[in-house]
């Protein structure tokens, strides 16, 4: 085959296993099968082997690509990656409504409810629609650039559907299923098992070598947007939607709700629904959905003023709560 017929024929072949990774992973709706995927990838794979300068870093080739780091080099958030306050209780949340109604004029506040995923937070930047960084929160200012552990993970997209110049912000998790698969196959090879998936999750993308992170099964929702040129769009329930537009796993679950009556509704549902998740949560996150009454309700030093988290009592505390009740 020559050059230029091989090229466009490595550009179709990319195409289409970046949309079956999509289908398989982001809407868990497979149009092809394993077998055809796996016979495209080599196609692609020795393609780009006979011509290596024809090689891209959004080629789905490169997912599990790069020799294992020394050290994970330090990068800054422009914008801060901040924390969120929490709420443990009704009163919390009708003193977070309070608060917020306070300091607007606005009269129609809603907010957006969204499982509070029990992972860790990264940040995702893409340059025209490639995606250049994937990085952890750390302090919320300075985190680690993670980026060839992140493509790693099937869910996040190496490119978008629209060439953005933007910086998404999520959770990355591991599965409960995949957590237990993990730790019998540890404790088989005698080694230490994970405490729980977030701890798993993170011990796995703190790995130096892709390979070993490539094979955890990680997962992720997205949930905001960092620095972004274009900016626009009036809520946060429509940033969503277009996060999803542009091929990104927004959580399924996500409610917008017209006042803190709905929250606190949509609250005791998930309490009692928990455990049917396939992932671990351990709240939900409760955010003003207009973006311009965010703006005007800005951020106290750590965290934002129009968003909270409702936290769920921990296990142990409620069963130690029940025995002093029963005893
Ligand atoms: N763990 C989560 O699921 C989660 C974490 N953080 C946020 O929001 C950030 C951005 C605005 C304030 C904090 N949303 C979430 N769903």
């Amino acid at each position: 085959m020559d050059k230029e017929t091989a090229e466009k024929r490595i550009q179709t072949l990319r195409d289409e296993l970046n949309q079956y990774n999509y289908e398989y992973h982001v809407l868990d709706n497979p149009s092809v099968s394993d077998y055809e995927y796996d016979t495209k990838m080599k196609e692609l794979q020795d393609l780009e082997a006979e011509y290596p300068d024809l090689l891209t870093p959004d080629s789905p080739s490169q997912r599990v690509g790069g020799k294992p780091l020394d050290s994970f080099q330090k990068v800054q958030h422009n914008i801060p990656m901040l924390s969120l306050g929490n709420a443990f209780n009704e009163q919390d949340l009708r003193d977070f409504d309070r608060r917020v109604r306070e300091g607007t004029d606005a009269k129609n506040i809603n907010y957006v409810c969204e499982l509070k995923i029990d992972g860790l937070a990264i940040s995702l930047r893409y340059i025209d629609g490639i995606l250049e960084r994937g990085a952890t929160r750390g302090d919320g200012r300075t985190g680690e650039d993670i980026t060839q552990n992140l493509k790693t993970v099937r869910s996040i997209p190496l490119k978008i559907s629209e060439n953005q110049t933007i910086e998404v912000r999520g959770e990355a998790f591991m599965p409960v299923k995949s957590f237990k698969a993990l730790n019998e196959a540890r404790e088989a090879e005698g080694k230490d098992v994970f405490a729980n998936p977030r701890n798993a999750a993170a011990g796995s993308l703190r790995q130096l070598d892709p390979k070993i992170a490539a094979k955890r099964n990680l997962d992720i929702f997205v949930y905001s947007v960092g620095e972004w040129e274009a900016g626009e769009l009036a809520s946060h329930s429509e940033r969503l939607s277009y996060l999803k537009q542009l091929g990104f796993k927004v959580n399924p679950e996500t409610k917008t709700c017209k006042n803190i009556d709905e929250v606190i509704a949509y609250i005791q549902y998930w309490t009692e629904h928990r455990p049917e998740l396939s992932y671990e949560i351990d709240g939900i996150v409760i955010k003003v959905n207009q973006m311009d009454i965010q703006e005007e309700l800005g951020f106290t030093a750590k965290s934002p003023r129009w968003a909270i988290a409702y936290k769920f009592p921990a296990e142990e505390a409620t069963t130690t709560l029940r025995d002093i009740e029963l005893s």
